[in-house]
């Protein structure tokens, strides 16, 4: 059997809200999803065992790796002592709120299915992603923009796409997302139209009074804790995005702006500080 090699896309929220907590410690959540064009391959090829490898030397590449648990539970699920030898070529920053990890285990889970002839029905593809992290069925089943309730698990495709380019910048700290969960200022009760709304109006009719309802609860306290990323959001209004948020839990931070030649020139001006990506206006994955 031959090599399959594939793309693993990075998300942004649109907005994140944190509406409770449930009784197993995880947290329930309104969110917006959107794909950004930054991307780590994976390459998948015949072996006896499952094995892996990454450009990326700080990353662990045993068991402990969500390529090796997504393939793991595949397996695990299907019955089968098949191998895969994994290649992970790493260009999305961890610890960033982009959900690269998990955009990795999504492309492992849909790559392996078909490699090793699994045929997993769709609802059984969702148990497993969401067996290995709250963000992983986005990644799985959707490509463009949409909205996310339960844990992030809960997903409806909105057929809207963000008609703005965007720059996205990883000012270099690593956050965890249990240290952020763990840190947050709750404010679950909030009278507030559903995101979708505003996400409808934005991407739309281009209205922007509607980003004053794109909150990310995470910001104040990722802020407190890491002034110079909340200094890069200002930074990027400064620069002339017409909104910018904290990416899920950090540190990643991005804006959105009206004009090519703005958003380049953003990038121009933090692209010696910050590891950075452009994307287009109607970005999907594919
Ligand atoms: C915050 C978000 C926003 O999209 O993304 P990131 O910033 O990590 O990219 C997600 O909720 C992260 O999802 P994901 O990274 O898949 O989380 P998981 O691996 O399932 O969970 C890691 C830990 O985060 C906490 N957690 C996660 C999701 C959630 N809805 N409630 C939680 O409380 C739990 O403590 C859990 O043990
Ligand atoms: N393939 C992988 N890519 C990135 N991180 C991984 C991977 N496998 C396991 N991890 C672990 O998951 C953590 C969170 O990674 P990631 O999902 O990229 O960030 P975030 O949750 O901030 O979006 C990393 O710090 C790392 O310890």
């Amino acid at each position: 059997m031959k090599s399959i090699s594939v793309k693993a896309f990075a998300k942004i929220n649109v907005g994140l809200r944190i509406t409770g907590r449930r009784p197993d410690g995880y947290h329930t959540l309104e969110t917006v999803f959107a794909p950004v064009d930054w991307y780590d391959v994976l390459t998948f090829s015949p072996a006896d065992s499952i094995t892996m490898s990454c450009s990326n030397r700080e990353l662990a590449c045993d068991e402990s790796n969500l390529c090796v648990r997504a393939a793991r539970a595949l397996a695990d699920f299907a019955g089968l002592s098949h191998g895969v030898r994994i290649e992970l070529e790493k260009n999305i920053p961890f610890g960033a709120g982009l959900g690269g990890g998990s955009s990795d285990a999504a492309a492992t889970l849909a790559a392996l299915n078909r490699f090793w002839a699994v045929h997993a029905p769709l609802g059984e593809l969702h148990r497993l992603a969401t067996s290995l992290g709250a963000d992983v069925p986005y990644f799985l089943e959707s490509k463009g923009l949409a909205y996310a309730t339960g844990i992030g698990e809960e997903l409806e495709d909105l057929n809207l796409s963000l008609p703005f380019w965007v720059v996205t910048l990883f000012p270099g700290e690593q956050i965890s997302t249990v240290w952020a969960y763990k840190n947050f200022h709750p404010r679950f009760e909030r009278d507030v139209p559903d995101l979708r709304h505003a996400l409808r109006a934005l991407c739309e009719q281009k209205d922007t009074s509607v980003c004053s309802l794109l909150e990310n609860d995470f910001e104040t306290a990722v802020f407190e804790h890491f002034p110079a990323v909340g200094a890069i959001k200002d930074e990027l209004l400064d620069a002339g995005s017409l909104y910018a948020s904290l990416s899920g839990s950090g540190s990643a931070v991005f804006g959105l702006f009206h004009s090519e030649d703005d958003a380049r020139r953003a990038v121009g001006r933090f692209e010696s500080r910050c590891r950075c990506a452009l994307t287009p206006p109607s970005f999907t994955m594919s």
